[in-house]
């Protein structure tokens, strides 16, 4: 297999605390100039501390880095595969740095991060740029197009959602969650606009329809969402899980399967918001609940991000690879547009002076 005229691959994730030590001041490299409130950094905290100050995100790396290898070895790509994070060691530009060592001139990106907006994926094309900034002869590198609706990931959370709806009773619902944002962030999230919301809204028909083809029943499936920060005068994309899960309860609903749709693995979000917090809230409804499983290193998923990088690379060799995708938006663009998914302008000083 030919992935010319690549000479790597670099996996970029987001990071997260090794140790107790380490949370605070990961906290501080995620929300620097962010305008998240202390006390919600505070409770932040506390999630991680309850799990003992460790997120599982890097080991979940490395397990993908590891899966991956082989994935390429079966093909026979020996492309070397880096890793770097925005917000924890090994952080991008180390990872550039030694990439830029190495003697890499051209490299394909996977980011872990399934859709676009500009926290998932103009800020890492933005921490790309900033670290080739700092290093010298920095390979130049493409960045993967957005996979959330690649056969390979909508196929990977079909079969998690039919199991987590096997443990729960008939006529149950499927409540699919992802990352709350700014509401005004996905207003200009991808090329047209509203595309975080358009792209999970087809990802979860898709998932939906496929489960009802099998199970020839009619399910009730919503898209909710977790993890809100911010200051509460700023509108966040809703209703909360923890309010979803309520008002299935009011209407009689049996059980509920949450589908993490907007996370490739069980980091924090998923194993605190979900599993811990929305959790306790369906116990407290005595609402049954399972959560299906994320990607991780499902073989499918694998398969789909090296299947990626190859497709990629025929594209960049000037050839018409195919490019696999279901639902109803067609499969997303190589390169942004210059105007994608920009940043939110974020005020720098107060608007009037405080007496
Ligand atoms: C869209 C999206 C994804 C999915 C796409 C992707 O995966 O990239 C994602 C993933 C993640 N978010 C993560 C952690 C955090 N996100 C925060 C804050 C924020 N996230 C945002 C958006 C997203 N975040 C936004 C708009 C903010 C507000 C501040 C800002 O505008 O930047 C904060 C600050 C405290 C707080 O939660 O308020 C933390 C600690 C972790 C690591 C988990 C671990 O450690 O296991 C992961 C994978
Ligand atoms: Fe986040």
């Amino acid at each position: 297999m030919d992935a010319s005229p690549y000479d790597a691959v670099l996996l970029l994730s987001f990071g997260g605390p090794e140790q107790p030590d380490d949370v605070l001041p990961f906290l501080q490299n995620v929300t620097r100039g962010r305008g998240i409130p202390d006390e919600r950094l505070k409770e932040v905290g506390e999630h991680y501390y309850a799990f003992g100050g460790k997120s599982p995100i890097n080991d979940q790396n490395r397990a993908l880095l590891a899966a991956l290898r082989e994935s390429f070895d079966e093909i026979g790509v020996d492309l070397p595969i880096y890793w770097g994070n925005r917000n924890w060691a090994p952080y991008l530009t180390d990872t550039m740095r030694q990439m830029a060592d190495d003697g890499i001139r051209r490299a394909v990106v996977i980011v872990t991060s399934a859709y676009p907006s500009y926290s998932g994926c103009r800020q890492y094309r933005e921490n790309l740029e900033d670290a080739a900034k700092q290093v010298p002869n920095a390979p130049r590198i493409d960045k993967l197009r957005h996979y959330a609706n690649h056969p390979g990931f909508v196929g990977s959370f079909v079969e998690a959602t039919a199991k987590a709806l096997s443990e729960l009773p008939e006529g149950s619902a499927i409540a699919y969650v992802t990352h709350s944002i700014p509401t005004a962030m996905n207003a200009t999230s991808g090329p047209d606009g509203n595309g975080y919301v358009d792209w999970h809204l087809d990802v979860a028909a898709e998932i939906t329809t496929e489960i009802e083809r099998r199970t020839g029943q009619s399910l009730r499936s919503d898209l909710v969402y977790c993890s809100r920060s911010g200051p509460p005068q700023v509108p966040w994309l809703e209703p909360d899980v923890n309010d979803h899960l309520e008002a299935l309860a009011a209407d009689g609903v049996p059980g509920v399967a949450v589908v993490p749709i907007g996370f490739v693995s069980d980091h924090m979000e998923v194993i605190y918001d979900l599993d811990t917090e929305a959790a306790q809230t369906a116990e407290k409804l005595r609402l049954p609940m399972t959560r299906a499983a994320t990607p991780g290193t499902d073989p499918q998923f694998v398969a789909m991000l090296r299947d990626l990088v190859v497709e990629r690379a025929a594209a960049e060799r000037g050839e018409e690879p195919a490019r696999p995708c279901v639902g109803k938006l067609g499969p997303a663009w190589d390169d942004c547009r210059h105007d994608c998914c920009p940043p939110l302008r974020r005020p720098t000083q107060p608007a009037k002076e405080s007496a």
